[in-house]
């Protein structure tokens, strides 16, 4: 490749991976062929940048040059990593469901803004927890506070678990695989929900690494993008407590509509938090 010094040192792996990236039109090319090249080396990449001439060792190319072209075909970073992060922590993920975004951290904000008062906080519900971020975010800032996260893919579920005792939190979360609340009873202070809510229709044209990599259930909204709403309002009132609060996530320009079927159901909006990108993200929601 034109430009990079031939051989096997680091310096040449990380200049040619960083142009093959390029040409597969990936958006930081150089900082993900580091994050790649670290990973199969197993160090940090700042160990790389120290000594580029330092060869690459034999079994690490074979690793790097799997996760390059799985990268060029935009397999997500996350599911070549294995893990990302949120809000304080990190969470395995897997092509089982949804890598966790930086949005959905507005509504741990959101979250926390509705209870100043940490301690009110006792019982928390997630449904769709998928990795569990939402739920073990909560619950770290909730210290006081037990969850159920439920998660209709059993595999996302066991992931889920996985990453409660990950972050030393398994002795107060239950995860559940099921069908949104069906099999829950009682009430609980704080709900949460980053359901599927894009169009079934936009799917396709979505970037590759979420159209073609990240799973539908986790996605796919229903033609209007508001099949889980549908069902979270059916839900959401017998399962708040009179001072409980629900937050869930919105697309973008789903507002109106949330808050009109939520309104329906006796629930009423209390605030609409907007994520970094000024978008409504995060719709708090009270019994009426
Ligand atoms: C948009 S993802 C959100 C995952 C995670 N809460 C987050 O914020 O990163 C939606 C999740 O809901 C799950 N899901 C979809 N339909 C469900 C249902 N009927 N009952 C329970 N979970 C469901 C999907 O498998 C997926 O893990």
């Amino acid at each position: 490749m034109s430009g990079c010094e031939p051989g096997e040192s680091i310096g040449a792996f990380l200049c040619q991976a960083g142009q093959r990236l390029r040409a597969a039109a990936v958006e930081a090319p150089r900082l993900e062929a580091r994050l790649l090249l670290a990973h199969a080396m197993g160090c940090r990449q700042e160990d790389l940048l120290r000594d580029p001439r330092a060869p690459v060792p034999p079994e690490a190319q074979a690793r790097f040059r799997e996760a390059l072209a799985a990268r060029a075909r935009h397999v997500p970073m996350a599911h070549l990593l294995g893990h990302a992060g949120f809000w304080t922590l990190d969470l395995l993920s897997s092509p089982a469901t949804l890598i966790p975004r930086a949005d959905t951290e507005t509504l741990v904000e959101a979250a926390l803004a509705a209870f100043p008062e940490r301690g009110a906080v006792t019982r928390i519900l997630d449904l769709g927890t998928g990795t569990g971020a939402l739920l073990l975010a909560c619950l770290e800032e909730f210290p006081g506070a037990f969850g159920v996260g439920v998660e209709r893919n059993p595999e996302a579920a066991a992931l889920a678990r996985a990453n409660a005792a990950r972050n030393g939190l398994a002795e107060r979360a239950a995860i559940l695989a099921g069908d949104w609340a069906d099999a829950l009873a009682g009430r609980f202070d704080l709900i949460l929900s980053n359901p599927p809510y894009i169009e079934s229709a936009a799917i396709p044209g979505l970037m590759p690494e979420v159209a073609r990599h990240e799973p539908a259930l986790a996605l796919d909204g229903g033609p209007d993008g508001l099949d889980a709403y549908r069902a979270l309002a059916a839900c959401l009132p017998r399962l708040l407590t009179g001072a409980g609060r629900a937050v869930l996530e919105l697309g973008q320009g789903q507002q109106p509509a949330v808050e009109g079927l939520m309104a329906g159901a006796g629930l009423r909006a209390v605030e609409c938090r907007s994520d970094l990108g000024g978008i409504p993200r995060a719709l708090v929601l009270r019994p009426a």
